[in-house]
């Protein structure tokens, strides 16, 4: 694939798709009607009380149902009191009122839908039950309830109302978190070692952001007519001036002086028009950009032809599995075939130092199965050790258990993971956000899926840095130019300012790449780093991979699917299946004498000349 062109096409388009959604409004005349009428309002509403000419409860009972006149600008209601004064203030609390409803709705909503679905467990069940019974309560009989115990106030019925209305938000939140924490841009940020926080703020609230504006929006308008209707139906406080009991007091009197009603009637239905269309226009507007962002990236990847090329996604197992497995020898564990150690490796200090791990999963049923079990490996200063075997035999569940970063239901149930003197097994997040992404680099196997697409490229790559290394924005951005051109990014520029979706796959996997060498990590993780790549581009990322590799002296955990990849680059090879290592050794000694009937067949497989895989005495013993 051309690694220097690919970004051209699809940059001209690229800069409205980014257009923020409130120029965007501005386009179109029905969001700009509704926002500046909603902004009158708002303006209204917090200069109402300073600009009215009189006390909205002043009562002239010389002039009761007064026509407008220079006095009363808008005539006198039953009780002789300023209509126009009262409407001033009457904005007041009825926005203010809706507001507070808003607010309590989507502080508790959004923080509960937040939390339940980023951490999920008893939470969430807590949380969700408590959303249920909430939605399952009638409104209406709650804050008849509610002013019965503590009497009318438009304040406190609508701090009610936010709580019955808290599960949309909820909902909206809880929904768009799951979504995005599968995502493994989410596991990316993880491993570049950002805190919970900071992944919720910049990851997940990026994305809710939006549809919370929205749904505040319709959320307004309906607390605003609850409330209008609450009062109109005489439950609220008649001493308060609101557009409710204007309402009511217009109502009473609509044979002397209809107009009375009009003004109510008018700031009512007005203000939820407009809230209405207001979040009706930022819906369309926000969909178009998904579903723009979506094709856009769908173009690209089609482009760079990875699509093909790309296999499982890291967190799900399973797959296109290498080998037909049942061409395979299934050999029962033996124990894992260890071929001696070559004395200069022996001499060098251990990075890592896997002892026994297992690796087990919690299912729906309550059981627990096993995936890796008990397996044991050392890597030592900059040594590329390869891990190898068939699809679903455990390699990347191995890997993710060194990194933390098993997927839900996973855990480290057995064995200790040693690194630089730091156990890692069962490590809290804590021990963690200060050695993976600064310590222990990781290099995905999906490079688009593992870069946020919301973000730049630069900006991914120089928050880590800031964050691990404490550089200051210029210092992290220069760093991160360096490497992007250390990485063969012709202009670095130009990708660090650039959206993963305008680049190519094997463009994207160079970032990354740069990403996971930045902070200067004495071992890389890198789970089969190019499978999702083109064919063309594999060998330069691995040329890249190996020349990082021994410039920086790091050590690196390579899993592949590839024994030619395994010759290139590996100085020790263990070779997996079924959850357990069958053998293990310096490369060269396993390419001369494989001795497990496994490991010759994946080499058998490689070789060019003769039969692949072709009499072996395991396989009659197996039916
Ligand atoms: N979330 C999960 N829950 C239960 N079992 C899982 C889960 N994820 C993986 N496994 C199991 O773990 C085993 C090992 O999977 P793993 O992804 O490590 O294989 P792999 O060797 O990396 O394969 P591939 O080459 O396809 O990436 C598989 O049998 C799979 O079924
Ligand atoms: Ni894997």
């Amino acid at each position: 694939m051309s690694e220097a062109a690919p970004v051209t096409p699809v940059l001209t388009n690229a800069a409205p798709v980014r257009m923020n959604l409130a120029r965007r409004l501005l386009k179109r005349p029905v969001g700009v009607g509704a926002a500046v009428f909603l902004l009158l309002i708002a303006v209204l509403a917090v200069i109402g009380g300073a600009i009215a000419p009189l006390d909205p409860t002043y009562a002239d009972i010389r002039a009761v149902l007064a026509p407008p006149s220079a006095e009363h600008l808008l005539g006198t209601d039953g009780s002789g009191r300023d209509v126009w004064s009262r409407l001033l203030f009457a904005t007041q609390t009825s926005v203010l009122a809706a507001l507070l409803a808003v607010a309590v709705a989507i502080v508790i909503g959004v923080v509960s839908g937040l939390i339940a679905g980023y951490y999920q467990g008893w939470f969430n069940t807590v949380a969700t039950w408590v959303t249920e019974l909430n939605m399952a309560l009638p409104g209406i009989v709650v804050l008849l309830a509610a002013r019965a115990v503590v009497g009318p106030s438009v304040w406190t019925a609508m701090f009610i109302f936010g709580i019955l209305l808290a599960p949309s938000f909820f909902r909206l939140v809880y929904a768009a978190v799951t979504a995005v924490r599968g995502e493994l841009y989410v596991d990316a940020a993880r491993v570049s070692g950002l805190s919970d926080t900071r992944i919720i703020g910049r990851h997940v609230l990026s994305v809710v952001r939006a549809p919370i504006i929205i749904q505040a929006a319709i959320i307004a308008g309906i607390a605003l007519a609850i409330q209008s209707g609450l009062e109109f139906l005489g439950l609220g406080d008649v001493n308060t001036p609101t557009w409710g009991s204007m309402l009511t007091d217009g109502f009473k009197n609509i044979a002397r002086t209809p107009f009375l009603l009009i003004w109510p009637s008018l700031a009512i239905a007005l203000t939820c028009i407009a809230l209405t269309l207001l979040a009706n226009v930022m819906r369309d507007e926000l969909e178009r950009t998904v579903s723009v962002r979506r094709k856009r990236r769908r173009a690209v990847t089609t482009a760079t032809g990875s699509v093909a090329a790309v296999t499982t996604s890291v967190s799900t197992s399973g797959g296109e599995p290498i080998e037909d497995p049942d061409e395979l020898p299934v050999i029962e564990n033996q124990g894992v075939i260890r071929h001696a150690e070559d004395a200069r490796s022996k001499a060098t200090e251990k990075v890592l130092e896997v002892r026994d791990l297992r690796v087990g999963y919690d299912q729906p049923d309550g059981s627990h199965i096993e995936v890796v079990h008990g397996v044991s490996l050392d890597i030592r200063k900059g040594e590329v050790h390869g891990l190898i075997g068939e699809s679903g035999s455990g390699k990347t569940q191995t890997a993710f258990a060194v990194l933390g970063l098993l997927p839900r239901g996973g855990h480290v149930t057995g064995g200790s993971i040693l690194y630089e003197g730091t156990e890692l097994a069962a490590a809290s997040e804590r021990t963690y956000a200060g050695i993976r992404g600064k310590r222990i680099g990781y290099i995905p196997q999906e490079p688009m899926s593992n870069l946020d697409p919301s973000f730049t490229i630069g900006s991914q790559l120089v928050e880590p840095l800031r964050k691990h290394l404490g550089l200051s924005k210029k210092d992290a951005t220069e760093r991160s130019l360096d490497l992007l051109a250390r990485v063969g990014i012709p202009q670095p520029k130009r990708t660090f300012d650039a959206y993963p979706f305008e680049v190519s796959g094997g463009m994207a996997q160079r970032v990354l790449i740069a990403g996971a060498v930045s902070t200067d990590p004495d071992l890389i993780v890198a789970d089969e780093p190019t499978t999702a790549l083109d064919v063309t581009v594999q060998a330069e990322v691995l040329d890249l991979l190996r020349d990082l590799q021994a410039e920086r002296n790091m050590a690196m955990l390579l899993v592949t699917h590839n024994f030619g990849v395994v010759a290139d680059l590996c100085d020790r090879v263990t070779v997996m299946q079924n959850g357990v290592f069958v053998e293990q050794g310096p490369v060269r000694s396993i390419f001369h004498q494989a001795r497990h009937p496994y490991t010759q067949a994946l080499l058998d497989a490689i070789l060019d000349e003769g039969p692949a895989r072709a009499p072996l005495a395991a396989k009659g013993a197996r039916a």
